[in-house]
């Protein structure tokens, strides 16, 4: 269903990633990890059209993707939260949704417990309570695929599981890319890997087989806990 053809990514002269080929499954939950600065939030933002690749192709469904309207009906993103507007309520946000879109994000609210934030202005919000009303509004549009971007790192155990146990039944109708510096939760929830490293791009299609600490060491310097 996507499929990418040589991509390269640079913005000015800084090369971010190089030559990268992969088809990625139709459904399923995929991990993007790789260090701070690697190109994670990148290839996402390629994925969706926001940036523009340097050169080769990004193909949803057999077409090239040039920009976000070529992925508006189909991939909903989580990118972080400066798409959300401070000064309107949750519900606010709510009012953009179709009627079934709506009917999901009941279920989604019903299922997070989020109906007591609901109607406060999310100037007011704590960070994980805006990544809450993030998945809500990602979940409820419903696309064949999803893409968060550190989506889990900052919930608490509780909303942490909750969102895992919703992707893993989501998981056999969707493709789900997460990006993670938790290692932990990439073995857990996923079932491959992305692993951008050195403006290189590798590909592991079944997560059972990798041992992802040992991916990350092997490429990565860790400093000894002391
Ligand atoms: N709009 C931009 N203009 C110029 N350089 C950028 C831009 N966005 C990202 N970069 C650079 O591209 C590289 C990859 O950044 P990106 O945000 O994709 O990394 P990341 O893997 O998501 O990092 P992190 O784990 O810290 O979120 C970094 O060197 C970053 O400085």
């Amino acid at each position: 269903m996507i499929k990418i053809n040589a991509i390269s990514k640079a913005y000015n002269n800084h090369l971010v990633f190089n030559q990268v080929n992969l088809s990625l499954p139709d459904h399923g939950i995929v991990a993007l990890i790789g260090p701070n600065g690697a190109g994670k939030t990148t290839l996402l933002k390629c994925i969706t059209g926001i940036e523009k690749v340097s050169s080769g192709t990004i193909e949803l469904d057999n077409r090239t993707i040039h920009s976000t309207k070529d992925t508006f009906h189909h991939v909903s993103y989580f990118l972080g939260s400066e798409t959300l507007r401070y000064e309107l309520t949750g519900k606010d946000h709510l009012l953009l949704l179709t009627d079934s879109q709506l009917e999901l994000a009941d279920y989604y609210i019903h299922q997070f417990n989020l109906k007591n934030m609901l109607d406060k202005k999310v100037k007011s919000y704590s960070m994980g309570m805006k990544q809450m009303l993030l998945i809500l509004l990602t979940l409820a549009l419903d696309s064949k695929i999803i893409l968060f971007d550190e989506l889990i790192n900052g919930l608490d155990p509780t909303n942490r599981l909750l969102v895992m146990n919703i992707l893993t039944q989501l998981k056999n109708e969707k493709l789900i890319i997460f990006s993670s510096h938790i290692l932990h939760d990439v073995k857990e929830l996923s079932d491959s890997v992305i692993f951008i490293i050195n403006q290189t791009v590798y590909f592991y299609d079944d997560v059972s087989l990798l041992d992802v600490n040992e991916l990350y060491a092997q490429h990565v310097s860790m400093p000894e806990v002391k």
